[in-house]
């Protein structure tokens, strides 16, 4: 473990997660060697935010295979296929994870006539790598960012996209951490984030904890705020960007985009690359999760509406590109318009491969 809490590590041997789920109420630490537990922490959240499921999916697929014995790599391929699969199966919407995936699958093929033991070492390097990659490119969002915070900046946020939802320092929190340390007076209103409310549980938690100045509102007064002058810009995060730019991310996304840009108000998304899938035309072919209804009759575990009421609960939204001034990524700031120059990154990954 290095010297920060992060939120999810590896840690001798183990993989080391925060209960999201508990925050901020109790900081609960779980430990464990088995995939299965990783599998059911994605599920419920307890692990949660496209990057760190990502990185969380990289370690348990290495998990999954550690304790395989023999050499008989025709039963290995089975196993490690299931696993991968157990983890594509886990949540549909966030890219970063079947980004995770395929790199987990493209070492261990690429590495398949190694002795098992040599093979095993292989795909932990991997997911070290992915987590590692992670946390350089929220560093960089960071900085990329934070040329378009003004000072004084009131800003709103979404969901969590914090150092809890990534490798570490986060995307569009990163950028609010990184105009901070650069001396940037900013006050940042935190949207709750019904159902599950990351924006209030987890986000105003990472941000008070810096000492920056945290506001927390319901996610019904974005537009009042707006109207009143109080938000310079919108920062949220992505699970999954197409290529036209379109954006999906936690559900109310779309509906802040959409008053910002009535109020003339810039509104940003930050991510890393492994959020952008290059294979996507547009925003309508996304898959969007829906959850269960007792996330919308309950609020942290109490009862809300009459037994028997009819619900529906999808878990993002997508934001068409129009709403969106610019994508903040590792790589630098892409403006509109966005088919053209993602594509210019998709052509630079390319001879990165
Ligand atoms: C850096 S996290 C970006 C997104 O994953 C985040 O905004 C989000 O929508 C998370 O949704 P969640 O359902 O909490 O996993």
């Amino acid at each position: 473990m290095g010297s920060r809490l992060r939120s999810i590590d590896w840690d001798e041997g183990k993989f080391r997660f925060i209960d999201q789920t508990k925050l901020p109420l109790e900081l609960v630490l779980v430990e464990t060697e088995d995939y299965k537990v990783l599998i059911d922490a994605i599920k419920k959240l307890k692990i949660r935010g496209a990057p760190a499921i990502g990185i969380a999916a990289g370690f348990g697929i290495y998990l999954g295979i550690k304790n395989f014995n023999g050499d008989d790599k025709e039963k290995l391929k089975v196993v490690f296929e299931s696993v991968c699969d157990e983890f594509a199966r886990t949540r549909p919407t966030a890219v970063n994870l079947f980004w995770a995936i395929d790199r987990m699958r493209k070492v261990f093929y690429e590495n398949l006539h190694l002795e098992v033991n040599n093979l095993k070492d292989k795909l932990l390097n991997e997911a070290l790598s992915i987590q590692r990659e992670d946390i350089q490119m929220c560093r960089q969002i960071g900085l990329n960012g934070a040329k378009l915070i003004p000072d004084e900046a009131g800003i709103l946020t979404h969901c969590n996209t914090g150092w809890l939802a990534t490798g570490d320092y986060g995307t569009a929190l990163g950028i609010i951490y990184t105009a901070f340390e650069q001396g940037k007076k900013i006050k940042v209103y935190v949207d709750e984030t019904r159902p599950l409310l990351q924006g209030a549980r987890l986000t105003t938690w990472e941000l008070m904890q810096r000492g920056i100045e945290t506001i927390l509102i319901t996610d019904n007064m974005s537009a009042y705020l707006m109207k009143l002058g109080k938000i310079d810009c919108v920062i949220v995060g992505a699970d999954r960007v197409a290529l036209n730019g379109d954006t999906a991310n936690k559900i109310g996304t779309y509906n802040l985009a959409i008053s910002a840009k009535y109020h003339n108000i810039p509104f940003y998304v930050a991510c890393p690359t492994s959020s952008i899938d290059f294979n996507m035309k547009s925003g309508d072919e996304i898959p969007i999760e829906e959850r269960g209804s007792d996330e919308i009759v309950e609020i942290m575990g109490k009862r809300i509406a009459p037994e028997g009421v009819k619900t529906f609960s999808p878990a993002f939204d997508v934001t068409p590109n129009h709403l969106i001034t610019a994508i903040i990524t590792e790589l630098g700031i892409i403006y509109p318009p966005f088919e053209e120059n993602i594509q210019k990154i998709k052509e630079e990954n390319k001879s990165h491969d």
